[in-house]
């Protein structure tokens, strides 16, 4: 029998079932992220003001707030959205951009943390600092590698009772119990603006087809970006090309693809 949890399988399922999922991403990712949503199979709605965040998260089947470019009136639909999508038993993801760069986006994420995100996903150094360590990151940018993170990962997963999915160089996804490292992608990714944030809005996807499993959830999105990524890496030229070939890539992914290419192990 097939086992229903591997990367291809759920990437399969959502496609079988292409999950409505809210995205309250950032003005920079807002175009990317729906594009990458569309490849992968699903489908992104970006929204995000105070007046309908909230009933929009009522109805769909997974939620994704990235801070990114955060204002006051942003963070008002970001906290309805996300009480509705619990209240709802909806998983949302949290995406802490560059959170530790001032004291307006540490409020907003201390704020968000309580409410119950399924996952966090972030880069090495987003996560060092929200675990309160010292992390070298420099505006959106990660400039720490992802080893460093892991036990910052571990010790979040577990405090918050969520997911934490680290990217870069080689992705660690834990849920403070299981932990798996997922090689692959390529150097250009962090070239092209707003990958990562796409790269949450998928897990908000997978999510959706699979609530009840956030970190096989995590594993996968984080696997089809691993192997669109690698393979995209062998034909792009450059950050240009890179950035409209993975949307093929992504695109022309199927499970058996997917399952065969993956390099996930336990870490
Ligand atoms: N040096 C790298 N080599 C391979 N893949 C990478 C590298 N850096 C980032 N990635 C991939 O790029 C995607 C976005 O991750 P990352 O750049 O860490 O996020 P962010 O854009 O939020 O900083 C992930 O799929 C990650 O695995
Ligand atoms: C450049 C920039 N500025 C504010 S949000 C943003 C995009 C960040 O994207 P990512 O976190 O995926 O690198
Ligand atoms: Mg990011």
């Amino acid at each position: 029998m097939q086992n229903q949890t591997t990367p291809g399988a759920l990437l399969t399922a959502m496609r079988a079932n292409p999950p409505l999922v809210q995205c309250i991403t950032n003005f920079v990712a807002m175009n990317i992220a729906a594009n990458v949503m569309l490849a992968a199979g699903a489908s992104p709605a970006m929204v995000h003001a105070e007046e309908e965040a909230g009933e929009f998260a009522e109805i769909s089947g997974a939620l994704t707030i990235n801070i990114g470019t955060l204002s006051t009136d942003w963070m008002a639909g970001m906290v309805s959205a996300a009480q509705s999508a619990t209240k709802a038993g909806k998983p949302w993801v949290l995406d802490p951009v560059a959170h530790y760069a001032t004291s307006f986006r540490r409020k907003a994420v201390a704020e968000l943390l309580e409410l119950n995100p399924a996952v966090i996903r972030g880069n090495a150094s987003e996560i060092i600092a929200l675990a309160g360590g010292a992390s070298r990151g420099q505006g959106v940018d990660s400039r720490d590698p992802v080893e460093l993170a892991e036990e910052a990962a571990i010790l979040l997963a577990r405090k918050y009772r969520s997911v934490v999915a680290v990217t870069g160089a080689t992705d660690f996804v834990t849920d403070g119990n299981r932990a798996v490292r997922i090689n692959g992608g390529s150097p250009l990714m962090p070239q092209v603006t707003a990958l990562g944030c796409a790269l949450t809005c998928l897990v908000g996807a997978f999510a959706a087809t699979r609530p009840q499993d956030p970190f096989d959830a995590s594993v996968a999105a984080l696997a089809a970006f691993a192997v669109a990524g690698e393979r995209t890496g062998r034909e792009a030229v450059g950050p240009g090309s890179f950035s409209w070939r993975f949307l093929d890539a992504l695109a022309a992914l199927d499970e058996k693809a997917i399952d065969r290419e993956a390099r996930i192990t336990p870490a």
